[in-house]
């Protein structure tokens, strides 16, 4: 953890404003669940499904957060307590919101994260935290929402935030790992599910300027703008605007599919989340 726990990213009056090429009725009526929903890339998300007609349900673990960004929002969101780790209380979660709302239309996993740290010393809690965060909670959360669109036989779009698993991440190879299970099994049930109207897709953030990023040191969020050809780092309504048109019907003709949003940063540039070994560094 670095010393310097700063502000970063957009502020929520910024987002709450930033022009969108979304029509202001492209979610109206809807309800989306969106984990994650007071962080960096989930409030973007909130706010911008909010302004474009949904009922956004706000999940996380901390009540304080998730009501700051409810009041905000007023009746276009409500906030629950949920530990995504924990099936009881996922299962809970979406009783809770069809016991509310009586629809569910679209489920974003933003809940997720994991600590910067060389794999080799990786503990066995640690790597456990960062798997049953990232894929068995992401896993809960799509699980539930698919078993009451299918009894409801009601449509529903998936999608799941995951991190570029393919080139230029060093530093957190559980979550790579967790996150490639991720993708691989969003393909997997796309198929399963399409019987039921269900569509699953993922977005894969590059350097998104985040509070998210706190948990990195000073040196190595520095670099991380300079890590993709566009040599500057994404804002989290780069990633809400990319939900959008997956989980609208513009992205109808669209599942198993994951979207990647990182200025080019999977074709060239490199990201340390531990710092550059200066055995990479030439000389
Ligand atoms: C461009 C860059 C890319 C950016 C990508 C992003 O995603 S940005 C957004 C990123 N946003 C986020 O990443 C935020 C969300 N991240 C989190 O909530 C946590 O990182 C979590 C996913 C591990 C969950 O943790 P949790 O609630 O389960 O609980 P816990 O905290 O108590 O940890 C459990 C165990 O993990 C281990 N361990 C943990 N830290 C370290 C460490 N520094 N060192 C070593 N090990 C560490 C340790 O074993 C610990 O147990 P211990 O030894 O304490 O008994
Ligand atoms: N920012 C970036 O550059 C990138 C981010 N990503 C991914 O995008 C997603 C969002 O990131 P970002 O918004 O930046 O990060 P944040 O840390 O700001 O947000 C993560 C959110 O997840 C919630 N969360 C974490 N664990 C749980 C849990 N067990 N149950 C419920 N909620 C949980 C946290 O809320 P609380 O702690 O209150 O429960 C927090 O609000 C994450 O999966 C991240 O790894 C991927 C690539 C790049």
């Amino acid at each position: 953890m670095d010393e310097q726990q700063t502000k970063v990213g957009l502020s929520d009056d910024e987002l709450a404003t930033h022009p969108t090429v979304y029509a202001a009725d492209t979610l109206k009526d809807q309800v989306a669940i969106v984990s994650g929903g007071a962080g960096g890339i989930g409030r973007a998300i909130a706010l911008l499904f909010a302004r474009l007609g949904a009922h956004v349900v706000l999940v996380g673990r901390d009540q304080a957060k998730l009501d700051a960004l409810a009041a905000r929002l007023g009746d276009k969101a409500s906030a629950h307590v949920a530990d995504i780790r924990d099936p009881d209380a996922v299962k809970a979660l979406f009783a809770a919101v069809w016991g509310e709302h009586g629809r569910v239309d679209c489920l974003v996993n933003s809940a997720g994260g994991q600590f910067p740290q060389a794999a080799i010393d990786f503990s066995v809690k640690g790597w456990n935290a960062v798997i049953d965060t990232n894929l068995n909670g992401t896993w809960y959360m799509m699980q539930a929402a698919a078993q009451r669109w299918r009894d409801a036989k009601h449509p529903g779009a998936i999608v799941n935030i995951v991190v570029v698993t393919t080139h230029g991440l060093y530093g957190i190879a559980h979550s790579i790992a967790a996150r490639s299970g991720v993708i691989g099994l969003s393909r997997a049930v796309a198929v399963e599910w399409a019987p039921l109207d269900i569509r699953v897709n993922c977005v894969a953030p590059g350097a998104i300027e985040t509070e998210g990023w706190n948990v990195y040191t000073s040196e190595a969020r520095a670099a991380y703008p300079r890590s993709n050809p566009m040599m500057r780092a994404g804002s989290a309504f780069d990633i809400a605007e990319a939900c959008v048109y997956l989980a609208a019907p513009s992205g109808k003709f669209i599942t198993g599919e994951t979207l990647t949003v990182d200025g080019g940063g999977q074709l060239w540039g490199e990201t340390w989340t531990t710092g550059k070994p200066d055995y990479f560094r030439g000389g």
